[in-house]
């Protein structure tokens, strides 16, 4: 973490030297809420149970908003665009997933573009019918902004498999059809857990999680630095209950 506005450079930057804080500064610490904003109840569940209490250095208060996605193939890019707009709905700093699933026979589609695939109810194992090479693989694309305006940080955690007809009752998504790598199970046959151990989710999850480690006070500065009067978008937003 650098100082504020040029985050995004961080390796070229020198360290900023923080003052040391009155106990009523300290206390306006406290105010610095990081929101991880989804509109998916089951991503959000498995967030919390990846980062548990301590995951982070601030505390995390999930916020239920669906936003608008930009359309590109670039899952960083969709990311990054998806943290700008969650910072300036919430007014402060903000964290935001999106994820891929792309089938390699079909040149990695279909990608980002997997929601509109599920949507459409198209069933994924079919439309490698004609291909012997049945694997894939999961992206999750994590996307931190300190708040409104600065350029977002994305963390990319991939999960290689195979797709396979649907198999298992848990999970959500396309968890029934993706068998990742040195598994005998999908991802919803398996336990939260054991899916949690090894998901693209949470290996993007940890780059953030080491990466916001760094310095709390310079992670502090720089959310108070970008905070503003909140933007809510009233019409879209409601809070879950943590
Ligand atoms: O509000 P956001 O966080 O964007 O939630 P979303 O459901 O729109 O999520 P994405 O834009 O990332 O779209 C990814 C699609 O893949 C599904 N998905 C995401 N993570 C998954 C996982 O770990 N296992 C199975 N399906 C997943 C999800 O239900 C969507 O249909
Ligand atoms: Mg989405």
């Amino acid at each position: 973490l650098v100082s504020p506005r040029t985050h995004a450079a961080a390796a070229t930057l020198p360290r900023r030297r923080r003052p040391a804080r009155a106990t009523s500064e300290d206390d306006h610490d406290e105010c610095v809420i990081i929101k991880f904003v989804t509109g998916n109840a089951m991503k959000l569940r498995e967030v919390e149970e990846i980062l548990g209490m301590n995951g982070l250095p601030l505390p995390l208060e999930m916020i239920d908003i669906d936003l608008d996605e930009l359309q590109e193939s670039q899952p960083e890019k969709i990311a990054a665009a998806k943290a700008r707009l969650a910072a300036e709905a919430c007014g402060g700093p903000a964290i935001v997933d999106d994820t891929s699933l792309c089938l390699n026979a079909i040149g990695g589609m279909p990608g980002p573009y997997i929601k509109w695939f599920q949507q459409s109810k198209v069933e994924l194992h079919r439309l490698l019918t004609d291909y012997d090479d049945k694997s894939a693989f999961a992206q999750s694309c994590i996307a931190f902004s300190p708040g409104p305006g600065a350029v977002p940080l994305v963390f990319s955690g991939v999960c290689n498999g195979t797709i396979v007809s649907p198999r298992g009752g848990s999970g959500f998504g396309w968890d029934a059809v993706f068998q990742p790598e040195g598994s005998a199970e999908t991802f919803a046959e398996m336990s939260g857990e054991a899916k949690n151990a090894i998901s693209h989710r949470s290996r993007a999850l940890a780059l953030l999680a080491q990466h916001l480690k760094g310095d709390r006070d310079l992670l502090v500065d720089l959310c108070l630095e970008y905070a503003t009067d909140p933007v809510f978008l009233e019409d879209r937003v409601h809070y879950r209950e943590t």
